[in-house]
């Protein structure tokens, strides 16, 4: 082609490709459900399939589950929000327990971050729809259930679609934010549904079931949400691959438990699993409580809120800082990296990350260290910056270091220093100058 192509047309064509790339996946999912040889009819149970009693045996022979067991798994609908780290143990268990129809959602798609712990994606699948390749594994798995992959985004239009669709029998919460944490309760509370919901950070799991018998709900324990700046996920905080592993799977038990209706469900407490001292530990909780807000005795939420503002305009949003960075000092990685040959960087993610990649002759100082002695780190960039007049400031994504800004910035004011921030931080570098630079 002699031309170059209009930004609008790369878009057009990168959409008419994914259209045929989805096209394509549901015909071969197609094609592998028309290639599954149908089960035979057992002549000596009018239930279960031959095949369907050898299969779930070892499980159908305990007390526990007996065949009325296996039957309700059979008959079963579950839902499972976040096909990521909680939620690929889960849907592996679930699947080849026998559920007998899996709804699987999820917006996003494979990254090679994700896969040391998301157990159902592989290095082939990177860049699909995380619920493509886990459909695809867990057909292998088990042909005989009923899977929907749903690539879509839980939100209060989507939601509100899937409960009126069907009537789920339990949800799992494997997702990984506060606003659809809410989003998930509310829309169980108001379907009486109940939620198995699990977090998974570090060497670290909880555990519970929210809203079954008389147990309580995610907003009767926090009924305000945790400021923004205290919540971590995986991307920020790291996870050891097995964590969500164990906590993904005791999802699953504790759905399964729900449906073939054992006793000893995890409500009204906490399971909490320490992976770096191998302790589970149990936390009893509160009972429902008959002032919340979605499930007390006068409910005032009757249909779904707005969950991103909620969250957002939590009573503690107010003691947020005050942006000071002024916009000449926000600059983009183009004109840092112009820059940084003459000039002072300041790294400012946590030396673990440093250590992991860094930019050639640049100076880490973690972002929680200059907060804990502003003016000790003053005196050190005063004394470093005796060469340049120029500091730039660079982390991962660009929001550390713009909050290292805003607290020295008042400091640095009678020097001669200019203090900028790079925006986008190391991701953007990554992206726009140097692709050998890794993007975790
Ligand atoms: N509202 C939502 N609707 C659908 N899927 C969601 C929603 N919120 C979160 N998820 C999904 O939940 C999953 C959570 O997975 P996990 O906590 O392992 O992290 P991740 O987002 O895949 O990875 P990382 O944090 O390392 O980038 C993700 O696949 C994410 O796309
Ligand atoms: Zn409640």
């Amino acid at each position: 082609m002699d031309r170059n192509l209009q930004k609008s047309e790369v878009d057009e064509l990168k959409q008419d490709i994914q259209k045929l790339k989805d096209e394509l996946r549901r015909k071969e999912r197609l094609l592998f459900e028309l290639q599954q040889k149908p089960l035979e009819n057992c002549p000596y149970n009018n239930i279960f399939k031959r095949d369907e009693i050898v299969r779930y045996s070892r499980q159908m022979i305990m007390s526990e589950m007996g065949t009325d067991g296996q039957e309700a798994l059979k008959n079963s609908n579950v839902l499972i929000v976040g096909i990521g780290g909680l939620g690929c143990p889960a849907a592996l268990y679930l699947a080849s327990s026998g559920v007998g129809k899996l709804t699987l959602v999820d917006y996003d798609t494979v990254e090679l971050s994700n896969i040391h712990r998301q157990i159902l994606h592989s290095e082939e699948n990177i860049d699909i729809p995380k619920v493509d390749s886990a459909y695809a594994k867990l057909k292998r798995l088990n042909h005989n259930i009923k899977i929907v992959p749903l690539r879509q985004l839980i939100n209060n239009t989507t939601v509100e679609r899937l409960m009126k669709s069907t009537k789920y029998d339990v949800v799992l919460d494997c997702t990984d934010n506060v606003a659809t944490r809410y989003l998930l309760n509310d829309a169980c509370v108001l379907n009486n549904i109940p939620l198995v919901s699990g977090s998974a950070l570090q060497m670290e799991g909880q555990l519970t079931v929210y809203h079954y018998m008389d147990g309580p709900c995610y907003r009767c324990l926090f009924p305000v949400p945790p400021p923004p700046e205290t919540v971590t996920n995986c991307g920020d905080g790291g996870v050891l691959g097995p964590i969500p592993g164990v906590i993904g799977t005791l999802q699953a038990l504790e759905a399964i438990k729900i449906i073939i209706k054992s006793e000893g469900i995890l409500t009204s407490r906490f399971l909490i699993f320490d992976g770096a001292s191998s302790t589970f530990r149990n936390v009893k909780l509160r009972k429902r409580n008959k002032d919340c807000e979605v499930c007390g005795d006068s409910p005032t939420i009757l249909t779904l809120i707005n969950y991103e503002q909620f969250c957002r305009s939590s009573a503690h949003d107010k003691v947020v800082d005050i942006n000071i960075v002024k916009p000449e000092q926000q600059v983009d990685v183009e004109y840092f990296e112009k820059c940084k040959g003459t000039s002072l960087v300041i790294d400012v993610r946590p030396e673990l990350e440093f250590k992991m990649c860094s930019l050639p002759s640049t100076i880490n100082y973690p972002f929680t260290k200059l907060t804990k002695n502003v003016g000790g780190f003053t005196e050190f960039l005063k004394n470093q910056a005796k060469t340049t007049e120029n500091v730039f400031f660079i982390c991962r994504r660009g929001n550390d270091s713009q909050r290292a800004l805003n607290y020295i910035q008042n400091d640095v004011i009678d020097s001669n220093l200019n203090v900028y921030n790079v925006k986008g931080g190391l991701r953007d570098y990554a992206l726009k100058i140097d692709s050998n630079f890794p993007i975790y």
